[in-house]
């Protein structure tokens, strides 16, 4: 039997992770909602080392950072096929858009809600 897979090339895994790390900046870059999911990472992160914040804690907010931002490249990159496909109002585009951004919208609220409750004890503790 014919093998079809194409043969492993470090050089082209090499590509794929350029390509990918071309997609992090282009989404950082042009999606707004992609910029304020980037600034509360980083706000989560600097609160982190500032409150001291325990490995298990560190773990949930990393797993809850990654889960959001790749919500939110997941949600572009169907904005832009929905785009591509259709350039006219269409329900079936409107309703895949909003599917796509009532995902995220699951994933950020729960890392609010999480990061209430590893921050705001922590915070509180320091004005007793
Ligand atoms: N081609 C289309 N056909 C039907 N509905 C659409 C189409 N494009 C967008 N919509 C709908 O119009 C509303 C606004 O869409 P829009 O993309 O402007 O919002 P958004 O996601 O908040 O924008 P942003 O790109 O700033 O994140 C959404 O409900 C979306 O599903």
């Amino acid at each position: 039997m014919k093998n079809t897979s194409p043969t492993f090339s470090f050089r082209k895994r090499a590509l794929s992770f350029k390509y990918a790390f071309q997609g992090i900046v282009g989404l950082i870059r042009a999606e707004h909602n992609a910029w304020i999911h980037t600034f509360a990472a980083v706000v989560a992160v600097t609160l982190g080392f500032l409150l001291n914040i325990s490995v298990q804690e560190w773990i949930v907010v990393i797993i809850l950072i990654a889960l959001v931002l790749a919500g939110e490249a997941f949600n572009s990159a169907i904005e832009a096929l929905a785009d591509h496909a259709s350039d006219t109002i269409h329900p079936l585009i409107g309703k895949a858009k909003d599917f796509a951004a009532g995902g995220v919208l699951f994933l950020a609220t729960a890392a609010l809600i999480v990061g209430c409750i590893i921050f705001i004890p922590k915070i509180l503790l320091l004005f007793s």
